[in-house]
């Protein structure tokens, strides 16, 4: 390697360029560009606070009623102290922000092939490297351990990926319809590939096609605001994504209100689930053989608020600990506050749930990837027992298509291939091969599956942040019952085409490194083995995938992502936060009591698991954290819990209760 480069990246350590008013200065304020009227007024007889004719002239063109839209403005916004399914009315300006299928939003213009829809080539106009090259050149499986971080920690930030996006038109597990391969993948003649296909095409040298005869992985491209007519002429592709970008658990609630209805049980404020064995499962997919891989209808496969609940067992079990936490709320709920309908107690619940998990992302998981300081610099966190005031309605709350395609895929080298079973005293007796369970959830159901799964979670290391990846989803991604599968790398190559992200060097300058010249140039912040590869791959420096580029660069100290990567992860979980008008932490209509707030601040990832897994007794403190003598396992109970007897009302109204009502006789509570 070369020492020097870590002497050049010193100088970058300290993440200065992260100050807010940097971004998108020089590329247009895309923080602050809505197209809505800048007025808005509320009226005060209304149970409206928000008029439709006040609306935005709708995104779209030429659209076409037949196909799923670019977000669908309400009709109004109801006064509500509840966040909708589908994140409409969240901001006020412009009620269809952040709503399922829109358009990502992007920090840098897009670079296409032909200025609007292809994907990106070389600045010569020859096609890039192909990825599943540069996955087999640059990604290999050297497993290394992280030394600090639980296997948790990879698992929760795949928990908050799915609250915030996924891209139109993919199930992320399924095979995709459109084949754009023969079925025993092989490439198909021009003539005959579908639409949107950009298939990966396998290099002579790549084991799976040595061994298979493979030579061709099927990869459908993204749908865009101009395939569902929502734009046109030369308006650039925008992808969309088909969930709200809320970090507001739709994953558990679903992502509009349809699927809400088919998930609650409209009894006590509960969600569904069904009893086997004394624990509590979701309910079934209606259409199982088509969502799970299973192989027999009695199998297992489950409906949540996301289409990807199936897709490993750890998502599966973090959703099902979240579904579980839900009804546990909604049963302390309903004793404390009896009078309480079933409406009332299901949305107090729901906003109890999603706080508590607001906080374990931002204080507990947050700081972990992005850094403690870099967070509170960035007014992400703050130190404070008060109310955080900070919602702007100014603030895009968007996904940014780099967060999503590029930089926070880059935690796929956090993933292990193998899930430890661990027994209560922390012993690890067997595990299973990640690629055996992919959308096979039965697995949890079996035996002591769920609480030994558990404890793996918080026991077991994820994988270090580097640019080593499991075999199990470069070689063995969804295989089902052949010898070899996908790979998750070359998809996040591909994809970074697909979209048409602007380059490394783009991105470099936009997050205030220095503009790339020449390959040595990225000494500063990438080791010389790994440029001396790049430059053997790419044609040019300006040709550099930023998912390439930003996953080779040394890591900024106390986080697990390079300069680059990190601005534009801080960037986005500034959005999430400052444009959320239900942020936990806000005062005010939305908001909860001080007294309330400071409880919903002692939720933590330990507390949940134990809560929900029902034979798991102890827990360390830290669950994103191994267990070490600093961090030893304790009984539950010796865990911080919130106190759910500050939800305790007798006047009528959830939001206030006075704190003399506190003093009351709750020992039946303490007692269950
Ligand atoms: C076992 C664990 C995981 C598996 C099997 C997995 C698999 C996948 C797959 C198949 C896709 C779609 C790829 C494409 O077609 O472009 C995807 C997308 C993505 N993954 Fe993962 N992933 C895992 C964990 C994670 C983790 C830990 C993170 C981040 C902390 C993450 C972040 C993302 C993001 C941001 C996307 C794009 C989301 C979007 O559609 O907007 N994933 N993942």
């Amino acid at each position: 390697g070369g020492p020097s480069a870590y002497n050049i990246f010193q100088q970058h350590a300290s993440p200065s360029h992260f100050s807010h008013s940097n971004f998108g200065s020089d590329y247009g304020d895309f923080s602050s560009s809505f197209s809505g009227p800048s007025g808005f007024g509320v009226s005060g007889e209304s149970n409206f606070l928000y008029q439709p004719t006040q609306f935005p002239p709708p995104q779209t063109t030429t659209q076409d009623p037949t196909t799923i839209g670019c977000g669908t403005p309400p009709a109004g916004c109801p006064k509500t102290r509840y966040r909708s399914f589908d994140g409409t009315c969240n901001n006020l300006r412009n009620p269809v922000l952040g709503t399922p299928n829109t358009p990502y939003t992007r920090l840098l213009p897009a670079n296409y092939g032909d200025g609007v829809m292809t994907p990106t080539t070389a600045k010569s106009g020859n096609p890039l490297p192909a990825a599943r090259q540069i996955s087999l050149a640059l990604y290999p499986d050297v497993p290394l351990e992280d030394p600090i971080w639980s296997l948790n920690a990879m698992q929760y930030g795949q928990i908050i990926t799915h609250d915030m996006s996924m891209i139109a038109g993919s199930t992320q597990a399924q095979p995709h319809q459109t084949r754009c391969c023969t079925d025993d993948g092989q490439l198909l003649e021009l003539a005959n590939i579908p639409e949107h296909c950009f298939p990966i095409v396998l290099p002579d040298n790549d084991p799976i096609l040595q061994q298979t005869r493979r030579k061709c992985m099927n990869f459908v491209r993204t749908i865009t605001n101009r395939d569902r007519n929502c734009v046109g002429g030369h308006t650039p592709a925008e992808q969309l994504t088909n969930v709200n970008h809320f970090l507001d658990l739709s994953i558990v609630y679903g992502n509009t209100a349809q699927l809400n209805q088919q998930l609650r049980q409209f009894r006590g404020g509960r969600l569904i689930v069904e009893r086997r064995n004394n624990q509590e499962w979701p309910p079934r997919a209606t259409n199982a053989s088509g969502t799970c891989s299973i192989q027999s209808q009695q199998e297992a496969c489950y409906l949540a608020g996301d289409t990807r609940v199936n897709q490993n067992p750890q998502l599966t079990l973090l959703q099902i600990v979240l579904l579980r936490e839900h009804n546990r709320i909604a049963d302390v709920l309903s004793k404390l506050n009896p009078h309480w309908d079933d409406e009332t107690t299901f949305q107090e619940a729901r906003k109890i749930n999603i706080a508590e998990h607001q906080h374990i992302s931002y204080y507990e998981w947050l700081p972990i990837f992005i850094g403690a300081e870099n967070s509170l610099k960035n007014r992400i966190l703050y130190q404070t027992k008060g109310f955080v005031n900070d919602y702007d309605e100014s603030v895009n709350p968007t996904v940014l298509n780099e967060h999503a395609t590029a930089a926070f895929r880059y935690f796929h080298s956090l993933i292990a291939g193998r899930l430890d079973l661990v027994k209560e005293e922390r012993s690890s007796f067997q595990n299973l091969r990640l690629s055996d369970w992919l959308n096979r959830p039965a697995i949890l159901e079996e035996g002591n599956n769920f609480d030994e799964l558990s404890r793996g979670l918080a026991t077991q290391p994820e994988l270090n942040s580097d640019q080593y990846h499991d075999s199990e989803i470069t070689q063995y991604l969804f295989r089902g019952n052949q010898q070899f599968g996908s790979d998750l790398k070359s998809f996040d190559v591909q994809r970074n085409r697909d979209h048409g992200l602007a380059s490394y060097n783009d991105y470099r300058h936009f997050c205030g490194l220095k503009r790339a010249h020449t390959f040595e140039d990225l000494l500063d912040v990438i080791k010389y083995e790994n440029v001396q590869k790049l430059s053997q791959i790419y044609e040019s420096v300006e040709d550099i995938d930023l998912t390439v580029g930003g996953s080779l660069e040394a890591h900024v100290p106390g986080t697990l992502a390079g300069p680059t990567f990190l601005c534009i992860l801080t960037e986005q979980f500034f959005r999430t936060r400052v444009g959320d008008r239900f942020w936990f932490e806000n005062g005010g209509d939305t908001g909860f009591t001080k007294e309330q707030l400071n409880e919903l601040r002692k939720a933590s990832i330990s507390r949940l698991l134990c809560d929900n897994s029902p034979n798991v007794k102890a827990m360390q403190p830290r669950g994103f954290e191994r267990i070490s003598h600093a961090n030893a396992v304790l009984p539950c109970d010796h865990l911080p819990s919130v106190n759910l007897l500050l939800w305790k009302d007798i006047n009528g109204s959830p939001q206030i209760p006075s704190p003399a009502h506190l003093e009351e006789d709750y020992s039946f509570f303490f007692n269950k």
